[in-house]
Parts: C-alpha cells; structure tokens; sequence
C-alpha cells in the first residue's frame, strides 16, 4: 500500500522523487546528508552555494546536524523562503530559529546571511527583498516544509499571493499566525536548480493524500521536488485511501 501511495504521489504531483523515512530523526540524517552534497556539487561547479533555509518546526531537526556535516560555509549564501512579520529578534521569527538551529553553531561570514526584513511590514519588505535577490537567482537548493493546509512557504491555498509572480511577495490574510508574512514567489521557488521537500508529522497525511489526488495546493505547485516525508505522515493517508 505505502508503494502505490508513494507511487500515486509522484506520478501526480511532478515529483522528482518521494522518500520515505522510519521516523523524524532519520529523516533529519537523510536530508542533512542531502544539503552536504548539493554543497559540495554546488561549491565544486560554480564556486558558490545559494540555499533557501525552510521555517517552521522541521527543520530544525535537519540544521542541528549540518554543524557536523564537511561544508565549506565561507562559500555558501543563506536566504529564506518565507518570515513573519514580526520584530527583529522575536523567538517566532523564522531567522530566529534558523539562528539558533544553526547559524550559532558554524562559521558563516555575516555577509553571507540574506535575512528578510519583515520588520518593516510585507509590502516594503517583499520589495526590499525582491531587489536584494536578484544577483542570487537561481538557487542552487530551496528547502521547503508543508503545513496541514498544503501551504508552503508562507504561501496558502486560496490566498493571492499564491497569483503573484513577482520575486517576494507581501502575504496577508494567513491563516497560520502571524497574519502578515512575506513569501518567496512560487515562480521564485519553481526555477531553484534543487527543490527539498521535509515533511514530518501525522497532521501532513490529508495534503498528502490531496496531492496525491491532483488538488492544485501550494506545495503541488513547486514542481520537480524531492519530497522526504516521515512514515508517521503516511500512514493515515494509507488507511484512508485503502478504507
Ligand atoms: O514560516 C513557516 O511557518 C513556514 O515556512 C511554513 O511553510 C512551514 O514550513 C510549514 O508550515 C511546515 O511547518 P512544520 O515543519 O512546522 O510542520
């Protein structure tokens, strides 16, 4: 059953590949190791490593192993697929965590840190953003998560931002707080050279099972992703498709 599960998946959604862990913490392995080598790839063709750091909970799991992974951090740039907004420093924003999780904990020239700043509001910091990105594009690596709802990044089903083809995007409206997010484009995550998927969780199996099924949700719409995704978040997919 989990074979024709996963294999439904990646025949609908244009994935690239789907991999499924045992649980949560080999997961984290798994995807760690992954970053490592696009890196390396990365570092060894074109001198550089742009990578989109994920928010949420998830990642964390995955950016308290790249310490004790061999990157070359002075050559790789770090950018983020999405923040709140909310005031610098705040313990819900997602370049917090990202700083604990990780940034902490290895040497990454200050330089090299591409935050976004949502303390200035969606509209003037998605602009902000948009312009200081444009030598960055494309991204050797986006790493993404997937909320219950089938959102990625901060970008939700039936919200307009979802329409907006421009580079970052202002976010309003978002059902997950805070309200007022900015985003990286769907377009923006569509041309990274690399899409990663870590989806971990019990409460992801419903979007699973939708996309599966063809419903256009957010995360369906970043095409040619590898999707890692805990057994955990499979299972009741299972159960109901099977039922
Ligand atoms: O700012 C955010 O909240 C995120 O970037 C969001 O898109 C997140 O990745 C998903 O909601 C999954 O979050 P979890 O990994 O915590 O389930």
């Amino acid at each position: 059953m989990m074979n024709s599960f996963a294999d439904s998946f990646r025949g609908v959604s244009d994935v690239k590949a789907m991999i499924v862990h045992r649980n949560a913490d080999e997961l984290a392995d798994a995807v760690a190791q992954r970053i490592a080598v696009l890196a390396a790839d990365a570092i060894a063709m074109r001198g550089v490593f742009r990578v989109v750091l994920a928010g949420g909970q998830t990642p964390r799991g995955y950016y308290r192993r790249l310490p004790d992974m061999p990157v070359d951090w002075n050559n790789v740039h770090v950018y983020f697929s999405d923040e709140r907004c909310l005031p610098l420093g705040d313990a819900q924003r997602n370049d917090s965590m990202v700083q604990q999780a990780l940034l902490d904990r290895i040497d990454l020239p200050f330089r090299n840190i591409h935050a976004i700043h949502a303390e200035l509001g969606a509209r003037l910091a998605a602009a902000d953003y948009a312009a200081r990105l444009a030598h960055a594009m494309p991204f050797d690596l986006v790493l993404l998560g997937m909320g219950e709802d089938g959102h990625t990044a901060s970008l939700f089903p039936g919200n307009p931002a979802m329409q907006l083809t421009d580079v970052a995007v202002p976010v309003y409206g978002a059902p997950k707080l805070p309200a007022e997010r900015v985003s990286l484009g769907i377009n923006t995550l569509n041309a990274a050279r690399n899409k990663l998927f870590a989806v971990t969780g019990a409460g992801k199996s419903e979007a699973l099972w939708r996309i599966a099924r063809g419903d256009q949700l957010p995360a369906a719409m970043v095409k040619m992703a590898e999707w890692h995704v805990e057994l955990a978040a499979l299972t009741d997919a299972q159960i109901e498709r099977s039922a």
